[in-house]
């Protein structure tokens, strides 16, 4: 579904300084995937998020989404891509929702931007995100969590392909963010849609299968969930609460040349300054031994 190949953006601020925001990031998201992205603050996930979006271009790379590269698109093409492929669900609800018009009108507004209106469908992806008794309320007789349920109807009314959501939870207590996963996991099972959810809470990302991070504007690691099996090889599939703490596992993602990032604490429990940037690499009995040369020469006196 999505395909980013070395993605670069480069912001620029006041026309002389640039940010490089994406620095060659890597990413495969597979058609009816939910995975999420994490990564802290100022690391490039609402970066990413817009330009999976379409809505700003990447500087370089490839990026490809549903077979349309985002690089070459045209701005008409561009227009229709984000009416008709992608659907989007911020953690500030305001960008999605008009307070003084009801849950129903809402739905219906993109679908009539889009040249059609459809009263039923609206009704029908309210009553999907268990909204179907408040159709006729304003938005500003919603709670947090029903506001943010209608945001995700309005995502899906023109019928998307990927579901974009950044920080969905970041307004809600965490049982109302609980309840916003699931719906994303029932829609994902229902209409196979493929949904990517940037998020700052790690219990989220404990419920999800792949979660990919990101650090500088980089592909760091993936947390994937593991798989369990009983005596005979079979696949033990847990319950939510049978889960054990090491359900999942991180992997660090190696880029093509081979390079990768080391978890900074990693480096300081090896004793690595921050002024220097040489760490001695060893094939030590199979295994890659990263060591402190400081250290090392040390011992060596
Ligand atoms: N429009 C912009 N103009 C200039 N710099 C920008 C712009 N948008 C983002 N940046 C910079 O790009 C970098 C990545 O920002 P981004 O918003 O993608 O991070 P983030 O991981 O989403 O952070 P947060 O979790 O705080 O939302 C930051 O250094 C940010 O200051």
């Amino acid at each position: 579904m999505i395909e980013c190949k070395n993605l670069v953006k480069i912001y620029k601020v006041d026309n002389e300084l640039e940010v490089m925001a994406l620095q060659g990031l890597d990413l495969t998201v597979e058609k009816g995937e939910l995975m999420g992205i994490i990564g802290s603050s100022g690391s490039g996930k609402s970066t990413l998020l817009n330009m999976l979006g379409g809505l700003d271009r990447p500087s370089a790379g490839n990026l490809i989404v549903d077979g349309q590269s985002l690089l070459n698109m045209s701005d008409k093409e561009l227009v229709q891509y984000k009416l008709q492929t992608v659907g989007f669900i911020w953690q500030n609800n305001a960008r999605n929702l008009i307070p003084y018009l009801t849950a129903r009108q809402n739905v219906e507004l993109p679908m009539l931007l889009n040249g059609k209106r459809k009263k039923a469908r609206a009704i029908e992806l309210l009553e999907m995100v268990g909204l179907g008794h408040r159709l006729n309320n304003r938005l500003s007789e919603l709670s947090g969590g029903e506001q943010q349920r209608v945001a995700i109807a309005i995502a899906l009314a023109n019928q998307p392909k990927l579901l974009l959501a950044d920080e969905p939870t970041g307004n809600v207590d965490t049982k109302t963010a609980d309840i916003i996963l699931d719906l994303f996991r029932y829609l994902n099972n229902e209409l196979g849609v493929t949904i990517v959810i940037v998020t700052h809470d790690m219990k989220l990302t404990k419920k999800m299968d792949r979660v990919v991070a990101i650090r500088d504007g980089k592909t760091s690691s993936e947390i994937l969930r593991r798989k369990f099996f009983d005596e005979q090889g079979r696949e033990l599939l847990m319950d939510e609460d049978g889960e054990p703490e090491d359900s999942h596992v991180e992997l660090a993602v190696m880029d093509q040349a081979g390079r990768l990032q080391i978890p900074r604490d990693y480096l300081e429990a090896i004793g690595f300054e921050s002024d220097n940037n040489k760490v001695q690499i060893e094939l030590h009995e199979g295994r890659i031994v990263l060591l402190n040369p400081d250290e090392e020469q040390k011992k060596s006196c």
